[in-house]
């Protein structure tokens, strides 16, 4: 790692500001023996995309023990070709109207626990609401006595940045007290609670569960033992909530900060009577959640990418070994293809199809999102419920910036009041769209 490599380590959030307007659209964080690029030009980040025949994904230092070395996250060939084939299949097209239900049943009750006049932490609500929902789909119910370990031990491991970073590096072995084995050991834990709960979920719920389809013996799978198991479990309730609760707080924060957005997608509403299940209803709704994805990010990066020969990206010769990394975040700061790239302008994408090398919140190429579909759903259904229910009103809008947990960024602690009707409310105080406002870090 070069002293870029530790700069972006250490300090995610200023090192990507300052690379905003740096129109190379590469930069070196590592240098032989370990080559290492971080890549946001979008014609590079296309061709990365392209040649993934060539590349093997990288396990991740913070992400790897917290799920496991048989992730699907972090597979590699045939047997990452299969468990995309079974987990893609019921998280896409028609399979995933039978999670409507599923949303609107978590969302109505997560909204009939929040009264007028109280305050509550926003980015704590949605991802209980959205650990809920990934908890139902993957396990077939989502009992807080599974989850409610789950996500403390996340947020042990990932609720701050000297956390992660004690976690990632304080690696004492043998039986001495350090945040690493006190990981392990609820580690350990919350697994046996997973498969204990996967368990007669998948013998009562048929095929209809994750953890049902993942233990069917069936091919292209075959079977799949406790230990690769609980892996996935982790996997996919980890990679289910924390970046999907992220971007709905994001987008509830920037409607919040827009009061002519916000009231233009509540007309819209209120003119469809819909529930935002089906994007082509609600195109604005869709607009505001993509661009919400656009300007915040809750993933920074896409995977590292592995070269296994050596061969030419954007013209430059690189070895066999060399890491590149696709930059979310810098990718959708760029000004040719997002004028004034800090500014929540939802119209952006009305009528536009972006490119996939110049849009990239869930990745791309053959890594891409397995959950993506899913989570634009959760993004509008849970938007689009809470735009009918409650008015809120941010105490604290100084805390919508981005805060690191783990390798993705969510909003500060957000905290919201409940206010009364909706249609009714000037709540935020906002500015109006396409203003310029507080610049927000990327
Ligand atoms: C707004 C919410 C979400 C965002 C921003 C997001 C973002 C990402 C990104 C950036 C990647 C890496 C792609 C790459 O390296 O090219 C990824 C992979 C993945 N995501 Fe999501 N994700 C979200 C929601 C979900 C949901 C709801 C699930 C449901 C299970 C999910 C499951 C996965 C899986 C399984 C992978 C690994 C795919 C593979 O390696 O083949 N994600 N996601």
């Amino acid at each position: 790692m070069n002293l870029n490599g530790y700069r972006f380590a250490l300090r995610t959030r200023s090192f990507l500001e300052a690379h905003a307007a740096d129109g190379t659209g590469m930069v070196e964080l590592g240098s032989a023996p370990e080559p290492r690029l971080l890549v946001w030009h979008p014609e590079t980040v296309g061709e990365i995309f392209r040649s993934e025949q060539q590349m093997v994904l990288e396990g991740s230092d913070t992400l790897g023990p917290l799920v496991g070395p048989h992730s699907l996250l972090f597979a590699n060939g045939p047997r990452h070709a299969a468990y995309r084939k079974v987990v893609g299949t019921a998280l896409r097209g028609h399979r995933l109207a039978a999670y409507h239900g599923t949303i609107r049943d978590a969302v109505d009750a997560a909204l009939d626990g929040l009264v007028p006049g109280e305050v509550f932490c926003l980015p704590e609500w949605t991802r209980d609401l959205t650990l809920r929902i990934i908890g139902q789909i993957v396990l077939g119910h989502a009992g807080h006595e599974t989850l409610g370990p789950f996500t403390r031990w996340v947020e042990y491991t990932l609720g701050s940045r000297p956390r992660t970073l004690a976690y990632r590096h304080l690696r004492v072995p043998g039986p001495l007290p350090s945040p690493w084995r006190t990981f392990r050991r609820r580690r350990t834990e919350i697994v046996h609670s997973l498969l204990e709960a996967a368990r007669p979920a998948t013998a009562a719920a048929g095929p209809s569960t994750l953890a049902a389809r993942l233990s069917a013996g069936s091919e292209p799978l075959g079977p799949v033992g406790d230990e690769e198991l609980s892996d996935q479990l982790v996997s996919l309730l980890f990679a289910g909530h924390e970046t999907t609760a992220s971007a709905i707080a994001w987008t509830l924060f920037w409607l919040h900060r827009d009061d002519r957005v916000r009231h233009d997608v509540q007309e819209e509403l209120a003119a469809t009577g819909d529930d935002g299940s089906a994007a082509e209803r609600v195109p604005l709704l869709n607009a505001v959640c993509q661009e919400a994805l656009r300007i915040s990010p809750p993933a920074t990066v896409a995977g590292n990418r592995t070269l296994t020969a050596d061969r030419r990206i954007a013209g430059r010769p690189m070895p066999a070994g060399t890491r590149l990394t696709p930059c979310i975040a810098l990718a959708h700061r760029n000004p040719e293809a997002y004028p004034h790239p800090w500014r929540f302008d939802p119209a952006r994408f009305l009528d536009t199809r972006r490119s996939a090398q110049e849009y990239l919140p869930f990745g791309g190429g053959t890594r891409r999102c397995l959950g993506a579909n899913l989570a634009m759903l959760e993004m509008r259904m849970v938007v689009a419920a809470v735009l009918r229910r409650h008015a809120l009103r941010c105490l604290n809008p100084e805390a919508g910036v981005p805060n690191l947990r783990g390798p993705a960024m969510g909003p500060g602690p957000l905290r919201m009041a409940v206010g009364g009707c909706p249609r009714r409310a000037g709540t935020s105080g906002g500015t109006a769209a396409g203003t310029p406002m507080t610049r927000t870090e990327g």
